[in-house]
């Protein structure tokens, strides 16, 4: 197995493959199957559509602004950004580190290309197949309701090794949140003494418009192309829907107008977000998404995602549940059990935000018992049970303690037990990491039918990110599936489709089968003349088109 260097050319010999100054432009046979059942089983019919995909391929200026950014996971996330940037390296007990992104997948993970003439596999990092932000150039700012700089804050969220927050400590004391929108009744009560940086508004409508100055406030002082708003304040409870109130985008417009109550600060955050043109994603479990709020993102044309980031407890789950199921074995029982000494844990210790959040911790197993109706009758699933407990003293180290019981053949059990402690922060800034810069992608990535003349974008509601949310945020009709390989999957492929190459579909059957099936491989395919390099922006971006 050969990894490619960091910085590798990916060429692509294809006729589907053509350079503008601008885009990457792909012609990509796009297979479904559509299933129709009979009497006696399915009827399978392959459909075949030809896209064109074409992918802008000039990285834009791009800021983020955090909801919460002076939390635990916005605090660390910026001091992450700033030791990659500065390539900081400090010492601890057992030895020298360095800054990474590791749990990223977009700037630690790679990519399967194929193989060799000498049948090696080749793997090239994800951020080398098509041009995709650089995290360098990410330009941070923020909301939140404690006015702590973001120095105090890293050293409140003991995170991070007190060699490197020395370090970053006179970088992060320049960042400063904006005030922000309060409600009590939406978060816990132990949140309230934390609460010294609120916006002075009389109603929603002017914390919306306010919020709106802030977001172009940071747009022009830093000359930026794109803003993208996260959402990783703390976990709200959940709004109800109410017909007139949240049910379309004119009622919740009006619903903010009247100053009405039942409007969370994460849905004004996200309204004016839509209405700045930002995309918005929430990293929490509540229902920001309420269906007004979803409607006027469609009507925006702006790109929502979510619920509730992926980051330790749930990811395993949507791993191994899926791999029990799909060997035959029938999970009966999965008990989730964390302890966490963090401001989010103790914001959790509450029964409403505990409720939002063990929502979306027990949704994840759903699609894949559903998938099996050879283990489970319809409507069977395992007894599944969510605990969260809040001990200051653990911090951010957070334990979680797993046990799945799974029946397996002529009555035997298999019961797994897991132990998982790490600081929960650290797994999910690169989870926030890669929503960016994956959202910031999508918004370059362009589709049209081979017979049409106008290019479309993805659909409103961004589900391509749903390997790194527990409870996907989907658009109305379509599946859920929290399955984190098919979710990778779908990632992986989705850039290899814009640069031409097809699915991984793993069949590999030019080592399966006899080679005279394939021809021979000349040598001039296998050494490809090597096409120049494009330097757009500074960047050196990777060529994978055609031999010019
Ligand atoms: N591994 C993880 O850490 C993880 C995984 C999944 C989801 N989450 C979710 O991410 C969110 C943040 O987690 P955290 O560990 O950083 O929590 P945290 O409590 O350290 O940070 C939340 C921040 O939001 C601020 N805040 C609360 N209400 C606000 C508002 N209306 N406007 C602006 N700021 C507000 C708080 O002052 C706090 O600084 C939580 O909802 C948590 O459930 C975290
Ligand atoms: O992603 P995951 O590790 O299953 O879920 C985590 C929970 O176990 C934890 O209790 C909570 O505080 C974090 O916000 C996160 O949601």
């Amino acid at each position: 197995m050969m990894h490619c260097s960091n910085s590798p050319s990916v060429t692509v010999s294809s006729d589907k493959v053509t350079y503008t100054d601008h885009f990457i432009e792909t012609s990509f046979n796009y297979t479904s199957t559509l299933i129709a059942n009979s009497v006696d089983g399915y009827k399978v019919i392959p459909k075949q559509t030809e896209l064109m995909i074409r992918t802008g391929r000039i990285v834009p200026r791009v800021g983020l602004m955090m909801v919460g950014w002076g939390g635990n996971n916005g605090t660390t996330l910026t001091a992450a950004l700033l030791a990659n940037k500065h390539g900081f390296k400090w010492r601890t007990k057992t030895g020298e580190h360095s800054a990474n992104w590791y749990g990223s997948i977009t700037q630690a993970s790679t990519v399967r290309l194929g193989t060799d003439k000498d049948g090696s596999e080749i793997y090239a990092p994800m951020s080398s197949l098509v041009p995709m932000l650089n995290p360098d150039n990410l330009v941070v700012d923020g909301w939140d309701i404690s006015s702590s700089d973001l120095g105090t804050a890293m050293q409140r969220a003991c995170v991070l090794d007190q060699a490197l927050q020395e370090q970053l400590l006179p970088l992060m004391s320049k960042y400063k949140p904006r005030a922000s929108i309060y409600v009590p009744d939406y978060i816990a009560a132990n949140q309230s003494e934390r609460a010294d940086n609120v916006i002075q508004v009389t109603n929603k409508q002017e914390a919306v418009d306010k919020i709106r100055l802030d977001i172009r406030d940071f747009k022009n002082k830093n000359n930026l192309d794109k803003v993208i708003i996260l959402w990783t304040a703390n976990t709200e409870r959940f709004s109800d829907i109410v017909a007139g109130l949240n049910d379309t985008s004119e009622n919740l417009l009006a619903s903010i107008a009247k100053n009405a109550s039942e409007v969370a600060p994460s849905t004004l955050f996200a309204v004016a977000s839509i209405l700045e043109n930002c995309s918005f994603i929430n990293g929490s479990p509540q229902n920001t998404f309420v269906p007004g709020c979803i409607e006027l993102a469609e009507k925006h044309g702006v790109f929502i995602g979510g619920d509730d980031f992926k980051s330790g407890q749930t990811k395993i789950k949507s791993v191994l549940v899926d791999f029990l199921v799909s060997a035959g074995i029938k999970p009966v029982s999965i008990v989730s059990y964390n302890h966490l000494g963090n401001n989010d844990g103790k914001n959790l210790s509450a029964p409403q935000q505990f409720r939002s959040k063990e929502i979306s911790k027990s949704s994840v197993v759903d699609d894949m018992v559903a998938s099996n109706r050879i283990l489970y009758k319809e409507g069977e699933k395992p007894d599944h049970c969510v605990v969260i407990k809040y001990v200051p003293y653990v911090k951010d180290s957070k334990r979680a303690m797993d046990e799945y019981i799974s029946e397996i053949m002529m009555g035997g059990h298999n019961t797994l037990v897991i132990h998982n402690t790490c600081e929960d922060s650290l797994l999910a800034a690169p989870i926030m990491l890669d929503l960016v810069i994956l959202t910031e992608l999508c918004t370059r990535i362009q589709f049209k039918s081979s017979g049409c003349t106008t290019y479309s974008s993805f659909d409103t509601v961004l589900s391509v990110l749903s390997y790194l949310c527990k409870a996907p945020l989907v658009p109305q009709g379509a599946p859920v599936t929290n399955s984190l390989y098919r979710q990778r999957s779908c990632i992986e492929n989705l850039l290899k489709a814009c640069v031409g190459l097809p699915p991984e579909d793993n069949l590999n059957f030019e080592h399966r089968l006899p080679k005279s099936l394939f021809g021979t491989v000349s040598s001039d395919d296998a050494n490809p003349k090597q096409s120049s390099e494009s330097y757009i922006n500074g960047d050196t971006l990777l060529n994978c088109g055609v031999n010019k």
